[in-house]
């Protein structure tokens, strides 16, 4: 006897969800006038991920997160937000930058806000929000400091925090720590991991460093020079909560620090002779 399709479907298995896709490239190629940069190059992150880009100066990662952020366009394939072709610049992606790209003249509270302020939300609202953000980045307490009263690292933290009050579904980070000392840079990653954690955003972030890579990326995509974009791909996984500093000296840190460094030094492949 047939079943109506309702039964039959109210019997199935449930099936976990499948992770959602945030991100997508599909043979995305870019060009600077006649010179090809990014070849061909597909892949999707999905919600929830940290993917750090690894890799030396020159090899495409800036222009990679660039097409992501909607600052270029791809000459060929196509890039992908949430569904949606990637036109240019919007909310569901926030970009944090190397330099701290304050306005000097404002207040950390005004900085935070200024995305809220920007989309007529109320001025209640902008304050809430700036101050949950400013604890969220430890930085509770200097809310009404402007930004010459700040260290490089709390400025940095202001950034962070004026970012994720726009309430971005992705964050991208452009070798966001460059430019402070290595105690702070330590403190920052382990603050965007606790950030990650209780916001759930997707990050993608661009380094140099691979202890940084293996440190915040659940997975990381290692770019060389001269391979047009083309990747190897390390899974990271490492305890939770990933925060953990010890996390620095876990057997798994080490062995994938061990085989990214190896598949950094391998000489580039030799083209086939005819
Ligand atoms: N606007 C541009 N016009 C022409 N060439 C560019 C432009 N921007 C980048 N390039 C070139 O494209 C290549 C990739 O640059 P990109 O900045 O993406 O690399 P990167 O891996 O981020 O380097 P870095 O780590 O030094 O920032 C480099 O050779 C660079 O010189």
């Amino acid at each position: 006897m047939d079943r109506p399709v309702s039964t039959l479907l109210q019997r199935q298995p449930k099936l976990a969800a499948p992770p959602r896709e945030v991100l997508r490239f599909d043979r995305v190629g870019l060009h600077y006038d006649d010179r090809p940069v990014l070849r061909d190059l597909s892949f999707s992150v999905s919600a929830g991920e940290t993917v750090a880009l690894l890799g030396p100066s020159g090899c495409g990662k800036t222009s990679l997160l660039n097409i992501v952020a909607g600052f270029l366009q791809p000459t060929s394939g196509v890039a992908l937000c949430n569904g949606r072709e990637i036109a240019g610049p919007g909310p569901d992606r926030g970009v944090v930058f190397q330099s701290y790209a304050l306005f000097d003249w404002m207040t950390v509270e005004d900085n935070i806000a200024f995305s809220l302020r920007c989309a007529g939300r109320p001025r209640d609202v902008q304050r809430d929000v700036a101050q949950r953000m400013a604890r969220l980045v430890g930085l509770g307490g200097f809310e009404k400091s402007y930004p010459y009263q700040l260290s490089g690292g709390m400025r940095q933290r202001c950034g962070l925090a004026r970012v994720l009050a726009a309430g971005p579904s992705v964050m991208l980070m452009d070798e966001p720590f460059a430019a402070v000392d290595v105690q702070t840079r330590e403190a920052l990653q382990e603050e965007i991991l606790r950030i990650q954690a209780s916001t759930g955003c997707t990050i993608l972030f661009v380094t140099h460093s691979i202890d940084e890579a293996v440190f915040l990326g659940s997975r990381i995509l290692l770019m060389l020079k001269d391979r047009l974009g083309a990747f190897d791909e390390f899974p990271v996984t490492l305890p939770l909560p990933r925060d953990l500093p010890e996390n620095r000296l876990h057997p798994e840190f080490l062995a994938v620090r061990e085989r990214v460094y190896r598949a950094m030094r391998q000489p580039p492949a030799q083209e086939a002779r005819p």
